[in-house]
């Protein structure tokens, strides 16, 4: 199973290498405006699944917001750590 650490390394590796057909690839290309939006509308997704779906959906739509999460912090350059230290 992969972990948060396991999909940041993967996502930082597909941002250097660019791999053609990678979608985290485009996300990047479309900048933190972009990302930014899709943030906006995979939390609105979790907070939607929270109130009326399963929660195996609503694990799903957890999972892809911190997906975008994650490409946000690729795109801004920031590390795990630099997150885990203001929890
Ligand atoms: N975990 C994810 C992941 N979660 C969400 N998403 C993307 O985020 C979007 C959210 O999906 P939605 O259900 O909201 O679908 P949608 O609104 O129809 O999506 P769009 O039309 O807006 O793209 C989709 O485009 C998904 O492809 C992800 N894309 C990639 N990953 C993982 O990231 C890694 C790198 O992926 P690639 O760069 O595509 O190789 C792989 O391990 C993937 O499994």
């Amino acid at each position: 199973m992969k972990t948060f650490d396991d999909l940041f390394a993967e996502i930082s590796e597909k941002a250097v290498s660019r791999p053609e057909g990678s979608g985290t690839v485009a996300e990047l290309d479309r900048g933190v405006h972009g990302i930014g939006k899709k943030i906006v509308e995979e939390a609105a997704e979790v907070w939607m699944a929270a109130e009326y779906q399963s929660d195996e959906e609503l694990a799903e739509e957890i999972s892809q917001l911190v997906y975008h999460l994650q490409v946000m912090m690729v795109a801004k350059g920031l590390a795990p750590a630099d997150i885990w230290r203001h929890l």
